[in-house]
C-alpha cells in the first residue's frame, strides 16, 4: 500500500499514488541546494528576471492543464483554476520585475556626531536556502508567490507542495527548469510530516516561507529554533454592509468571496456584518442570486460550486452547520449535501459562540449577523483570534478610516470584500493570521537580508 492516495474529490477516482520521499532524500535534496547558491550569486538579477519572465509565459502556455490538474486534485471549479493560473502569471511576471529592482539604499554617517565622513551602502542579499511549504487550496498560485520572490532575491528553494497536490507541483516545477531555473537552485520533494520537519529544522535551511493551518503554523515553529519564519495563515474575515451600502455590489462580492472556491479560502468572506436597516433586504438578494448558482461538477464549465477538498472537510462544516440550527440559527438558504458537494447555505441568527462563526470554516457556508452601532462592530469584529483582511461596503469614507484605524487586520478593502487581493500588494494578518508579509515585493525583502558597506 503506498503512502498516499490522491483522490479526485468529486468522483473518487484514484489519480496516483505513491510514496513519500524520505529524510535521506530530503537531506539530498539540501546538500545539492546548498551548492546551488553559488549557482545563484553568479546569475545576475537581470538573467533571473528573465528566467522569471519565462516562467511567466509558459505558465500562459500551460494554462488549461494546469487548471485540469488543479481542479482533478482539489475539486476546485475549472472556472477558479483558470482564474488561478491568470493570478500565477501575475505574480511571476511581478516577480520578474521586481527582480531587477532590489535596490538597497545610501546613508551618510555624519547625520550624528563625530564626523567620520563615510558612506554606508546598503544592499539586499538573499538569505541562502528557503524552505516553501503550501496548502491544498492554491496550490499554483500561492507557490508562485514563494518560488518567484525566493528566486528573485537570489535564493535556493526546497519547496514542499501539499500532499493532494503532487501533480500540479510537478507540472509547475518542471516550468520552472524550462525556464532556465536549475535543479541544483529548485528542488520538490514531498515528504511525510516527520521528514517535512527534519527540513523545517536542518541548519541549512535559513527560512521557513508557510502557508497554512494554524496547527502546523505551531508545529513548525516549535521545531524550527532560530531562523527566519514567514507564516500566512487563517482568517475569519468580516464583510461588513452599512445603512448606506450599494446591496447589489455587496451580493456579488458576497458571492464570489464566500461561494466560489466553495468557500476554502483564507481571505473568503466567512461572517457577513449587515446593519439591521438593510439586513431584510440584503439577506432577500443574497438568497435570490444564490439560488441561481449551478453546484456540481468541477470539470464543467458552468459550475460555480464544486466539491470540498476530502470528505472529513465536507463533514466538518456540514457539522458546524448543524450545530448552529441546534443552537437555534435559521437557514435561509442551503443546508444540503451530495458527496463531497455542500450546497451554498445561508444562515441567520447564529450565536456568537457557534462554531461555524468562532472558527475558521472553510466552506461555502455564510452566517449573516445584524449590527446597529459601529461600536459593537469593531468590538465583534476584534474579538476573533485571527485578523487577516476585512471589506466594508459605505459611501461614507470618514467611517471606513475610522474601521481602517480601528480593525485589526491587515487589510480593509472599501466597496469591496476581505477577498481582495492583487498580487503586488502586501499580503498577510495580525494575531493568528500570521507573521509578515507576502505580495511579491515584500515577500522579497522577508527572504533576504540588509549588508552594509562602509566606505
Ligand atoms: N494566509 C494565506 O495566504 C493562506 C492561503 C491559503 C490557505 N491558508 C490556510 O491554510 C489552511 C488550509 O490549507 P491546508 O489544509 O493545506 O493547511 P495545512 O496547515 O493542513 O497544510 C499546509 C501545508 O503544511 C504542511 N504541514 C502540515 N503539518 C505540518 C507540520 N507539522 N510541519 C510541516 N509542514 C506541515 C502540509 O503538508 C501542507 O503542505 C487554512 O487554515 C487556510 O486559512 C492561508
Ligand atoms: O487562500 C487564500 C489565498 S488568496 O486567494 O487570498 O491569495
Amino acid at each position: 500500500m503506498a503512502d498516499y492516495q490522491i483522490i479526485n474529490p468529486y468522483n473518487g477516482e484514484l489519480i496516483e499514488a505513491y510514496d513519500f520521499h524520505t529524510k535521506e532524500q530530503v537531506a539530498e535534496a539540501i546538500e545539492l541546494l546548498v551548492e546551488g547558491r553559488n549557482k545563484q550569486l553568479a546569475t545576475p538579477a537581470f538573467e533571473r528576471s528573465n528566467i522569471l519572465l519565462k516562467l511567466a509565459q509558459l505558465l500562459l502556455e500551460r494554462k488549461e492543464d494546469l487548471a485540469r490538474a488543479i481542479t482533478e486534485e482539489t475539486g476546485k471549479t475549472i472556472g477558479d483554476s483558470r482564474v488561478e493560473i491568470d493570478r500565477a502569471y501575475n505574480t511571476a511576471l511581478a516577480s520578474a520585475m521586481e527582480a531587477r529592482n532590489i535596490n538597497g539604499e545610501a546613508l551618510d554617517s555624519d547625520a550624528f556626531p563625530p564626523m567620520r565622513e563615510k558612506i554606508g551602502v546598503v544592499l539586499w542579499k538573499p538569505l541562502g536556502t528557503v524552505l516553501c511549504i503550501t496548502p491544498f487550496n492554491f496550490p499554483i498560485n500561492i507557490a508562485v508567490h514563494k518560488i518567484g520572490p525566493a528566486f528573485a532575491a537570489g535564493n535556493t528553494i526546497l519547496f514542499k507542495p501539499g500532499p493532494q497536490n503532487k501533480r500540479s507541483a510537478e507540472l509547475l516545477v518542471e516550468l520552472c527548469y524550462a525556464a532556465g531555473m536549475d535543479k541544483s537552485v529548485l528542488q520538490m520533494l514531498v515528504p511525510d510530516i516527520e521528514a517535512t520537519s527534519y527540513a523545517v529544522a536542518h541548519p541549512q535551511i535559513q527560512a521557513i516561507n508557510f502557508t497554512g493551518g494554524t496547527a502546523a503554523a505551531n508545529a513548525i515553529a516549535a521545531n524550527a529554533g532560530y531562523k527566519k519564519m514567514l507564516f500566512e495563515l487563517g482568517g475569519n474575515d468580516p464583510l461588513i454592509v452599512m445603512p448606506d451600502a450599494d446591496l447589489d455590489a455587496a451580493v456579488t462580492a458576497t458571492i464570489n468571496q464566500r461561494f466560489a472556491t466553495a468557500g476554502q479560502r483564507c481571505t473568503a468572506a466567512k461572517r457577513l456584518f449587515v446593519h439591521s436597516d438593510v439586513f431584510d433586504a440584503f439577506a432577500e438578494k443574497l438568497v435570490t442570486a444564490t439560488a441561481k448558482l449551478k453546484v456540481g461538477n468541477p470539470a464543467e464549465d458552468d459550475t460555480f460550486i464544486g466539491p470540498l477538498i476530502h470528505t472529513n472537510a465536507a463533514n466538518e462544516v456540514e457539522g458546524r452547520i448543524q450545530s448552529a440550527v441546534a443552537a437555534g440559527a435559521r437557514v435561509l438558504f442551503g443546508n444540503r449535501r451530495e458527496g463531497n458537494i455542500l450546497w451554498p447555505t445561508i444562515l441567520a441568527d447564529v450565536p456568537d459562540c457557534a462554531e461555524v462563526v468562532a472558527e475558521e470554516t472553510f466552506g461555502p457556508v455564510v452566517p449573516l449577523r445584524k449590527f446597529d452601532s459601529e461600536q459593537e462592530l469593531v468590538a465583534v469584529i476584534n474579538s476573533c483570534p485571527f485578523g487577516l483582511q476585512a471589506g466594508v461596503f459605505t459611501q461614507n469614507l470618514a467611517l471606513a478610516k475610522r474601521l481602517y484605524n480601528q480593525l485589526e487586520v491587515g487589510l480593509l478593502a472599501v466597496n469591496d470584500g476581505p477577498g481582495f487581493r492583487a498580487e503586488h500588494f502586501p499580503f498577510g494578518g495580525v494575531k493568528e493570521s500570521g507573521v509578515g508579509r507576502e505580495g511579491v515585493k515584500y515577500a522579497i525583502r522577508e527572504m533576504s537580508y540588509q549588508k552594509t558597506l562602509v566606505i
